[in-house]
């Protein structure tokens, strides 16, 4: 018979063996095919179906298994994490909202390093931040021109956050995250800290004082008021004077939910930079980093401090909640078992990298580190401690060893040396001027530190080559070179997270005074999980450290007038600390409502 459907004799026999049994397939046999070819077909036949069952079982298994992510398989712990071939993809657009005071030059190490090793792209600033206080404006990264030029891979260095600008030099997929840390904890950091540099906390004759008497110190209208309250607030763009409400609060909180890929928080460091590793795609070592920017001597807070501090920063502490509680619905998700030995790995790993590379194993202060290269900047009262890596490492391994203990300030000028080469040379000269004017050591690149140069970073042309160095005196730097001005439209006011603004009455600005809380604080307070967790605030023990006594006497917070501010002075130190500089000009003054 001839093959009426057209179809090929096998698919045809296939069809019949569906449909039928035995007889009928021997009947449309081929004659083509021979007996022996039939009974092997007929023999492995008769295995297929006895096997089956297993088959499909084990077919099924599989492709379950492969569409589960590395995160299920390690959580159900059929493999060890180390093992296991990850199936994300490393992300590279990032966009880190360095928030004051919350460990967030640890987080810029580790975005410094992975861009440096990676030659990503960074939006730098022309000096050391974004013209803070200012809100963020695109002009104000270095080579940025117009938003039809590639976006950049990295944004992390200080700013008032300013969505709408933020995007003009972002990928629309970038990967936005920030951290924030309890608002008690964080006043107590800043108080210290900007001590000389914000008037509320200068007239302030101590730390005990300003906290049981913030209204008194509190000057709302002088600039660098938003380090005395509400800084996280400030920082990501909100108005900190306003009045505490739920609604306000609430708005806030979902403004940054809806921008913000991943909340971190300080006092939870490493899990935090577990999840961020996990959400990057990144490796371990990416994210392992020891702890920098830290103070010799920090005060110890009262439980009754604590509760003032949070009152007092009270659309802060409504935030810290909040994303306290995600922080470990995330964990939660994650996996604690998972968590648990992801955080093990992590410390084991920076135990290791620490022996290896470090001098000692305990932090140092910065009248032990003569290198300028690597020592951390002092504010005037504060003393931060840094470290030092062994002598006797091979040049590999202390450059990478020095790219972890390398402070933001410096390493911020190692890549912009690289990206802007010109800039470099002209900072060189600048500095050999200044130095011969001031009669200081410049700052020399530390042998072995350098920029990784893998890649030429888009639209850029680096020429830097191991070794050449960018002699500048950390807090010395000449201004931005001729023609490089990033302009600053005076009245510029950008919106706080688009469409998202947090609404306050006009004019209706009082205060939230220890005791007029948000519910948040009696009986409220932020999750902290069964476990290890380092408790942030309670039991610590009062105490005011030397250096922070009277130097206005009480009430005399007069002096301090608007417009009153240090100077930076070529040749001087600057009178702020990285981050945060004093000139804001008065015609470009916030326009908070
Ligand atoms: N890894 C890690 N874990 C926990 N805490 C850490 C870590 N790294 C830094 N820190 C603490 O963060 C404080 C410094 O924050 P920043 O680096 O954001 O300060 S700055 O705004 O850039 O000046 C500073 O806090 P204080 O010492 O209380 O001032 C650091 O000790």
């Amino acid at each position: 018979m001839g093959n009426v459907s057209g179809r090929s004799s096998l698919s045809r026999a296939t069809s019949l063996r569906v449909r039928g049994g035995e007889t009928s397939e021997t009947s449309t046999r081929d004659p083509c095919i021979s007996e022996g070819t039939m009974r092997l077909v007929r023999y492995y036949r008769q295995i297929i179906l006895k096997l089956w069952p297993f088959i499909l079982l084990t077919v099924g298994v599989s492709v379950w298994f492969l569409g589960t992510d590395t995160h299920q398989r390690r959580f159900l712990g059929l493999c060890a994490p180390s093992y296991i071939s990850r199936t994300c993809r490393a992300k590279n657009n990032i966009m880190f909202l360095k928030t004051h005071k919350t460990a967030g030059s640890s987080i810029l190490n580790i975005l410094h390093r992975y861009g440096d090793r990676n030659s990503l792209n960074f939006a730098l600033p022309y000096e050391r931040d974004f013209k803070y206080s200012h809100y963020f404006n695109a002009s104000l990264v270095k080579g940025y021109h117009n938003a039809s030029q590639p976006p950049y891979h990295i944004l992390c260095h200080h700013m008032r956050f300013n969505l709408s600008e933020v995007r003009k030099v972002m990928t629309s997929d970038a990967f936005y995250f920030t951290i924030l840390r309890d608002p008690a904890a964080m006043a107590e950091s800043a108080f210290s800290y900007y001590r000389l540099y914000c008037p509320t906390f200068k007239t302030a004759p101590n730390l005990k004082a300003f906290i049981y008497n913030t209204s008194l110190y509190y000057q709302p209208n002088n600039e660098s008021h938003h380090y005395a309250r509400n800084l996280l607030w400030f920082d990501l763009g909100f108005d900190p004077d306003d009045i505490f409400t739920e609604d306000v609060a609430s708005q806030g909180v979902r403004a940054v939910e809806d921008v913000f890929n991943l909340v971190l928080l300080a006092e939870y460091f490493d899990e935090s930079i577990i999840l961020l590793k996990e959400e990057l795609c990144w490796e371990l070592d990416d994210i392992v980093t020891f702890k920098l920017n830290a103070r010799e001597t920090p005060t110890q807070l009262e439980p009754d401090d604590i509760e003032r501090l949070r009152a007092w920063n009270s659309l802060d502490w409504y935030l810290y909640v909040y994303f306290n509680r995600t922080f470990w619905e995330k964990v939660e998700r994650f996996g604690r078992v998972r968590m648990d030995m992801e955080l093990r790995r992590l410390r084991e790993r920076r135990q290791h990298l620490a022996e290896m590379c470090l001098e000692s194993s305990k932090p140092l202060r910065a009248d032990q580190i003569q290198d300028e290269a690597i020592k951390p900047y002092q504010p005037k009262e504060e003393k931060i401690l840094g470290w030092k890596v062994r002598d006797d490492l091979r040049p590999s391994t202390k450059a990478s060893c020095i790219q972890m203990i390398t402070p933001e300030v410096q390493y911020k000028y190692l890549l912009d040396d690289w990206q802007f080469p010109k800039d470099a040379q002209y900072r060189a000269k600048m500095q050999l001027l200044l130095q011969k004017k001031s009669g200081k050591s410049p700052w020399k690149k530390p042998e072995g530190a350098t920029v990784n140069k893998l890649a030429v970073p888009p639209g850029n042309k680096p020429e830097v080559i191991a070794g050449n160095k960018p002699e500048l005196v950390a807090g010395n730097e000449p201004e931005v070179p001729p023609g490089n001005k990033p302009e600053v439209v005076a009245g510029n006011k950008p919106e706080l997270v688009a469409g998202n603004e947090p609404k306050v009455p006009s004019g209706n600005k009082t205060e939230v005074v220890a005791g007029n809380k948000p519910e948040l604080v009696a009986g409220n307070e932020p999750k902290v999980p069964p476990g290890n967790k380092p408790e942030v605030v309670a039991g610590n023990k009062p105490e005011l450290v030397a250096g922070n006594e009277p130097e206005v006497p009480p009430g005399n917070n007069t002096e301090v007038v608007a417009g009153n501010k240090p100077e930076l002075v070529a040749g001087n130190e600057p009178e702020v600390p990285p981050g945060n500089k004093p000139e804001v000009v008065a015609e470009n003054k916030l326009n908070v409502q």
